[in-house]
């Protein structure tokens, strides 16, 4: 059928990704989860399965992939000439080598590809979510391709409030749990938080060893997998052991199952002593961050006394945030087609033509449903971004979700209290629209900068952008600087915008706009002009 056809196509690209990255957004753009309706015989093969709403909360709207045909076409692609019986030797050895191949570096870290299920839900009554469930389901898989997970299917149900025990109605539980069998399922991804009840209770459900997690734990491993710095390791294990916390149950049933009930009536008092030490680890964690967190205050205060002027580049991951920061400086920050390349800020100074100059920093990017945990996590990182003078929110806007993802960021920058510093949008990957002209057409009608971050396109008319939207933050002084601090005249000649300069007996007295930060430390000399007067 059609439909199987689409499938292996999309089975291959997704094997061939595995080696080069890239390609499952590819096969994600072909809509491989726009949820392929499961033909008939899966269901009658299986009485089962239900049609989800077998407790009255569902309405069995969703639709799984089906798993057969994909299977068929990843062993078809792998070995055409194949005989058709096999012996059971050959089989163990064929699976063994492709248990090996399921192996992957991330980032120095050995990694093993989990075949995952994902699941998601659409819930009527909260409703107005910025993505639709298609749209969320989508985002999820590329985030376990980024985890290094390798997603053989997914469903999704429409419920009018989640089931509180386990979160999507029973009869879609059956479903899932006939899913893994057939597609020998070992992560089962639920795209909203699940209270520790229903993590519970779904692993029970669907037993034999398959772990259950949600997205919030799927970003956490991210987050895990990427830290590079002290700090952002600190910051990823603490928001991981926080999350685990209350979640601590589940880690004895692992261990019940893995020593084959031995541990069994382990018993609550060896919950609570664990819960103890992950506390005291915690505690320990906290005050270690603190101490980095000091030194790294104590670092960009230093950095403030050369006051140039801070710009924060945010916006949704795979942006371009990276690319762009490297196009300006020459710096060599990771940027790839992954979700969350970034987890640390890095700032770099810019030069521009005229011989001005403005520090830019390159943030963690945001994402919809971020965890409101991982967000007081990477408080650091925003606290970059509230000190500093401009904000760029860089769009890719070539993304078919581009506008949701302009209102997940704007959502996320509101919760910051940041809306008294200057705003510039940019719409990235101008390069890779159908239709450029028309969306140029569309950013100057808006007052947009439209640019490219890697070809280049644009960047002249970005700077200057930058540029007018500094002179906004800039604040108007006048002050006598003494001939012995004439560093502080160069300074204010290099990051603000002299109007007046006359030369003294002692020293100059200047009036300009300069930065915040600059008109700070300028105070003592501006007392001074008010006493000479
Ligand atoms: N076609 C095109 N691709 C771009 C452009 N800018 C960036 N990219 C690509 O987009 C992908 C993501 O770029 P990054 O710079 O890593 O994005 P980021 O915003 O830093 O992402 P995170 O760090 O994950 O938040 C990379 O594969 C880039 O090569 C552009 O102007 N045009
Ligand atoms: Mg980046």
């Amino acid at each position: 059928s059609s439909s199987s056809s689409y499938l292996r196509r999309s089975a291959s690209l997704r094997c061939f990704s595995r080696r080069r990255g890239g390609a499952v957004v590819r096969a994600l753009d072909e809509g491989l989860l726009k949820a392929v309706p499961a033909p008939a015989e899966t269901e009658a093969e299986d009485p089962d399965v239900a049609d989800g709403g077998g407790e009255g909360y569902g309405e069995g709207e969703g639709e799984g992939v089906d798993p057969s045909p994909a299977r068929e076409g990843e062993e078809e692609e792998e070995e055409p000439a194949r005989a058709p019986v096999k012996s059971r030797r050959r089989q163990q050895e064929e699976e063994a080598a492709a248990d090996h191949e399921r192996f992957m570096l991330i980032n120095g870290k050995e990694i093993y590809q989990e075949k995952t299920y994902l699941v998601g839900v659409e819930c009527k009554r909260t409703g107005g979510s910025i993505f639709s469930i298609e749209e969320s389901l989508k985002e999820l898989e590329q985030l376990a391709d980024t985890a290094g997970l390798m997603v053989v299917g997914s469903t999704y149900q429409k419920l009018s409030t989640p089931n509180p025990r386990t979160y999507i109605g029973s009869g879609k539980v059956a479903e899932i749990k006939s899913a893994i069998h057939a597609l020998d399922v070992e992560t089962v991804i639920f795209d909203d938080e699940l209270s520790p009840g229903q993590l519970r209770n779904l692993e029970k459900s669907f037993g034999g060893g398959v772990r259950v997690c949600d997205r919030t734990a799927l970003i956490l491993d991210i987050f895990n997998q990427r830290a590079a710095t002290h700090e952002a390791a600190l910051q990823v294990t603490l928001a991981q052991m926080e999350y685990q916390l209350p979640r601590l149950t589940k880690m004895w049933s692992h261990l019940e199952r893995q020593s084959g009930g031995q541990v069994k009536g382990m018993g609550e008092k060896q919950i609570e002593v664990d819960k103890r030490i992950l506390r005291t680890q915690i505690s320990g964690l906290r005050k270690e961050l603190e101490s980095v967190r000091k030194h790294r205050k104590l670092y960009r205060n230093r950095r403030q006394s050369v006051p140039i002027p801070v710009v924060s580049l945010v916006g949704y991951t795979n942006a371009g945030k990276s690319t762009l920061l490297n196009h300006l400086t020459g710096a060599d920050v990771l940027a790839e087609d992954k979700l969350f390349a970034t987890l640390d800020p890095t700032t770099r100074r810019v030069l521009m033509k005229n011989g001005t100059e403005f520090l830019l920093t390159d943030t963690v990017g945001f994402i919809q449903k971020l965890p409101t945990m991982l967000v007081a996590a990477f408080r650091a990182t925003l606290e970059e971004i509230s000190e500093s003078s401009v904000i760029v929110h860089l769009v890719d806007i070539s993304h078919p979700l581009a506008q949701q993802q302009i209102d997940a960021v704007d959502k996320v920058l509101k919760e910051l209290d940041i809306v008294s510093i200057p705003k510039l949008v940019v719409w990235n990957k101008i390069d890779n629209t159908d239709d450029t002209l028309r969306v140029k057409e569309e950013a100057e009608k808006q007052g947009i900068i439209c640019i490219s971050a890697i070809n280049g396109d644009g960047l002249e008319e970005f700077c200057n952008a930058i540029q007018a939207k500094l002179k906004d933050s800039l604040v108007p002084i006048e002050a006598f600087v003494p001939y012995n601090k004439g560093e502080l005249l160069s300074d204010i000649h290099k990051v603000g915008m002299v109007e007046k300069t006359e030369y003294m007996e002692n020293g100059t007295f200047v009036k300009a706009h300069v930065p915040l930060a600059l008109a700070r430390l300028l105070t003592p000399l501006r007392q001074q002009v008010v006493a000479a007067s």
